[in-house]
């Protein structure tokens, strides 16, 4: 199968500085925590590997500086993002405020409608429960004006973190098979006699049929598909 053409997609982290972006990245990807500050200058970029349904997949995880004197440099690279994290701090109520600004900078460098968005409130393990059902009432209505997705995470703890970036991964393999199909819903292929299908559509009910019928990757799985993280 020639899958090549959708086997990475660009995730953009952005949000205030000091709310916990870089920690995020790096308890998914390298799975530490360091309660040491480190600005980030300008960007950096984590790649992660997937493998679903026996697909191998890559998530190029973008970490911007919140810092606005890099503002400028990091901007430069929002273009071709797949999915932008706005993220802010639960136990920094302020930052919440700043996510819409964070995600319109983000948004107009890409095209409209070809992002998925997610608004992550980092920290939880610093707030109480009763604090953060609290917090998540504003942070859910927002992020329904953003038509986000909205999580809770926590670097230190590890809280959710690997779900989340399971969610983000299944998100984006979709899309990028939908982008494929729809790139190629024109090239139709002959099957058998006399029957035509796209070759993409074929591509896609053939990974569709690996996946549900037990060809799962190896590793952790989230809820909605099975991942592999390498
Ligand atoms: N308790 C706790 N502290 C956290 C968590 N995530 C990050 N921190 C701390 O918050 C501080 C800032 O975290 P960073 O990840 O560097 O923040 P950032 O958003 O990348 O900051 P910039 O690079 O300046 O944009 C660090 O001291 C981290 O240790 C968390 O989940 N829980």
């Amino acid at each position: 199968m020639q899958l090549g053409a959708f086997k990475i997609s660009k995730v953009v982290v952005v949000g205030d500085l000091y709310v916990g972006k870089t920690s995020l990245i790096n308890r998914f990807c390298k799975d530490i925590f360091d309660r040491d500050y480190k600005a980030t200058i300008g960007v950096d970029f984590e790649i992660e590997r997937f493998e679903i349904a026996g697909v191998p997949y890559n998530l190029q995880i973008w970490d911007t500086a919140g810092q606005e004197k890099f503002k400028c440099i990091a901007s430069a690279y929002y273009r071709g993002a797949e999915v932008i994290i706005t993220v802010f701090d639960l136990a920094d109520i302020q930052t919440l405020d700043h996510t819409k600004q964070w995600l319109e900078d983000a948004l107009r460098e890409n095209e409209p409608g070809s992002t998925f968005v997610f608004l992550v409130g980092t920290k939880k393990d610093l707030v109480s429960d009763a604090a953060c059902e609290r917090i998540e009432l504003d942070a859910v209505r927002l992020a329904n004006e953003m038509q986000a997705e909205y999580w809770s995470v926590s670097a230190k703890t590890g809280e959710n973190v690997k779900e989340f970036f399971s969610r983000v991964a299944a998100l984006a393999f979709e899309q990028s098979m939908l982008k494929e199909l729809e790139k190629n819903i024109g090239h139709v292929t002959q099957i058998g006699r006399g029957n035509l299908i796209s070759k993409s559509l074929f591509l896609l009910l053939e990974l569709f049929i690996y996946a549900f019928s037990g060809g799962k990757g190896r590793g952790h799985e989230s809820n909605s598909a099975s991942l592999t993280s390498e």
